[in-house]
């Protein structure tokens, strides 16, 4: 043990600014020093690891020029921060459960992540181990540890991937266990294919009262892809309703594993957790030790922080990784100085080099998280691995969303928001909205659609520019596979949700005698929305569904315009299809008949397929009783008094603008959503 206390406590050295000034000034640094760092944090150091006597360079981060910096025996100049610890204080860590900080062989670690259905108990899991490997103290627990975005609690779903390292010893032999959390929800599919592919093992947790779901199997499947040792967790046997034995045999059945050796848990009581913990270390596989070989890490997250820029959360799948090394992101193409690697236990906890098989995160002084996306490679600028890991994928925005502040002032600060978004997520892409004009247009939810001229392709994604029907050869719409896994009772109700949402029937798979598989194809625009909420409400909330998009196919689909006052309203048009059009239109004009104030004149709404109008509303006039004020009196003198009014009304209806309040666009998404 004593041998890996410079590790755990590598004493810190701090460069004070006065030998940052000049060129080429000597410093004495005393010998048992390892690696030091700058006060001056525009400083960046090219050499940290040195023996007492030589030279190193330090690095101005913006000026780009860098310092030449010999270093002499000891002396002043740099203090050392944190002497070596004394026996007594190794002991005093180790009784602390600090001593999760030290390193062990890459046999004994194991990487592993946990899969299951959204809400089958992942996340409590965690938090059991962790809080029983000691890696968090029972008190600093908060609800859930390994969920701690803000909106993850509040929603009590996982959505950002989070890993933690824990120690635990097992034939009196320490062993480092790395959880890789992965996101739960049908949304995050390729985050979760990236934490997979950083692991050797997974806890495939199955809530025992529930049995296997769609996404259970999605999930699996990906494992399997990626070749790792699965390990199946009945979970929440402390139910009443738990049927462990059952749930086995479908996941025998369904799966095609063998469950001989579930463990049975309830990661809420915390039984069966020391029983999980002995099987990650018996039957995942430990990493292959290719320290030796040029650096590559897999990012499987990473998240933009305020003050050091974007933290990069990786394993390490070859090499070696130091402070102060220079990346290169391979996807990307963009180097940096890794300024802090550390690991997360689950804070994060800064040290002076990772290996091969270790998860850890750096940070980098990195602008956006488009420099290092999730999937990415990241290897030395100086010792480049020949070729980067397989699986990136650049993630291609599937549905597109107007968003509009209620106060059109409030466009600049929507920008501003935006782009803060778009550093912290690299699947965002920004809208190419003309900001500098006066924008109270407001859109509705919009998709890609693929147009097809003569001789040309276009992609539109915004139906106030898709051209009449004469002008192009045919559209395509993007279009997803979905799986649905249902008891029996509902594959009525469901398939008739699909037929609805213009879904083809593919397939019918009784995977048990009561649980039946369905599978469809359909467009889209017909599954966001409220797909899923239908499903839920159909199916009583026991059918899991599970997507996958397969491309663009011809639709025939057409432009539905609005009119009001017989002026087109752009931000309202959609694209709908030909047999939706006129359910559509009449919805619309209805809806907008009930929002839209009342004005002086007659407002006609109508909703129109080119010049064809399909749907009509009107809006009657407010009117005023200019008959008031004649008490009996001449009719000549009335008819001349009504006479007037028509005129000025006609006269107000041809040059009257109607003003749409906002809200009426708002409640027009609404609307479509319902009506799709
Ligand atoms: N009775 C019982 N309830 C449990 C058990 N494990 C988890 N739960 C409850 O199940 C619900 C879902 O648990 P989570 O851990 O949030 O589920 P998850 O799979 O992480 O969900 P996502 O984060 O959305 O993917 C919570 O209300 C837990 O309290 C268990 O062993 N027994």
């Amino acid at each position: 043990m004593a041998a890996a206390i410079p590790e755990i406590y590598p004493p810190k050295l701090v460069l004070a600014p006065k030998y940052l000034t000049r060129r080429s000034h000597p410093i004495n640094i005393p010998s048992s020093c390892s690696y030091f760092s700058s006060t001056k944090p525009q400083f960046q150091l090219l050499r940290k690891k040195y023996s007492s006597v030589g030279e190193f360079r330090v690095l101005h981060r913006r000026r780009r020029h860098s310092l030449k910096v010999s270093c002499r025996a000891t002396g002043a100049g740099v203090q050392p921060k944190g002497a070596p610890p004394s026996p007594a204080e190794i002991e005093s860590a180790i009784r602390a459960g600090k001593d999760r900080l030290l390193k062990v062989p890459s046999s004994n670690i194991r990487n592993f992540c946990i899969i299951a259905h959204i809400d089958h108990g992942k996340s409590t899991l965690a938090d059991k181990l962790l809080q029983m490997t000691g890696t968090v103290e029972t008190r600093e627990m908060k609800e859930q540890f390994l969920d701690n975005m803000d909106l993850e609690r509040e929603r009590g779903i996982t959505i950002k991937l989070q890993a933690a390292r824990m120690r635990y010893v097992h034939n009196n032999e320490p062993y480092c266990l790395n959880l890789i959390d992965t996101p739960g929800h049908v949304d995050f599919s390729y985050e979760v294919s990236r934490s997979l592919a950083a692991c050797e093992g997974a806890l495939l947790v199955v809530d025992a009262s529930q049995g296997v779901e769609a996404q259970t199997l999605a999930n699996v499947y990906l494992a399997l892809e990626n070749n790792l040792e699965i390990i199946p967790v009945l979970n929440k046997i402390d139910l009443p309703g738990a049927e462990p034995e059952r749930v086995c045999r479908e996941i025998e059945e369904v799966v095609g594993l063998d469950c001989s050796d579930a463990i049975y848990c309830s990661a809420k009581e915390g039984i069966g957790i020391t029983e999980i913990l002995s099987a990650i270390v018996q039957k995942v596989p430990p990493p292959p030790d290719t320290a030796e070989r040029p650096l590559r890490a897999l990012i499987f997250d990473s998240y933009y922080d305020a003050y050091r820029g974007v933290i990069v959360y990786f394993r390490l799948i070859d090499g070696c990784i130091k402070r102060g090394d220079r990346i290169l992101f391979m996807a990307s193409g963009k180097d940096y100085y890794a300024d802090e690697v550390g690991f997360l236990s689950p804070n994060q906890l800064q040290v002076d080099r990772l290996n091969a098989g270790e998860v850890g995160y750096l940070s980098a002084s990195i602008r956006s998280v488009a420099d290092a996306r999730v999937g990415d490679t990241i290897t030395h600028y100086s010792r480049k691995a020949e070729e980067s890991l397989p699986g990136y994928k650049e993630v291609t925005p599937m549905v597109f969303c107007g968003l509009f502040p209620v106060d059109a002032d409030q466009f600049h600060e929507l920008r501003d928001a935006l782009e803060k978004l778009q550093l912290n997520d690299s699947a965002l892409k920004r809208p190419q909205v003309p900001w500098d004009l006066d924008l109270d247009v407001v859109s509705l939810v919009f998709f890609i659609w693929k147009l097809f001229r003569k001789g040309w392709n276009v992609e539109c994604s915004n139906p106030s520019l898709l051209p009449e029907a004469g002008n192009r050869r045919l559209i395509e719409e993007p279009y997803v596979k979905i799986e649905m896994l249902t008891p029996k009772d509902y594959i009525g109700a469901l398939m008739e949700l699909a037929q609805d949402r213009r879904g083809e029937f593919k397939e019918i798979k009784f995977i048990t005698e009561i649980r039946a598989s369905l599978l469809y194809e359909l467009p889209l625009a017909e599954m966001v929305g409220d797909f899923f909420d239908q499903l839920k409400s159909r199916s009583k909330g026991y059918a899991s569904m599970e997507y996958s998009f397969i491309g663009y196919r011809e639709s025939d689909l057409i432009k539905l315009d609005i009119q009001i006052n017989g002026e087109p309203v752009e931000p309202l048009s959609t694209i709908v299809h030909k047999d939706k059009a006129y359910a559509v239109g009449r919805a619309l004009t209805q809806k907008l008949k009930e929002l839209i104030p009342r004005q002086m004149f007659k407002v006609p709404i109508q909703a129109c397929i080119g010049a064809k109008v399909i749907a009509s509303e009107a809006l009657s006039a407010i009117r005023k009783d200019v008959l008031a004020k004649c008490y009996g009196g001449d009719i000549t003198r009335k008819k001349k008094l009504l006479r007037k009014q028509a005129e000025g009304k006609k006269r107000m209806k041809a040059i009257g603008k109607v003003d749409v309040p906002q809200e009426a666009f708002m409640a027009v998404l609404k609307l479509e959503k319902e009506v799709l």
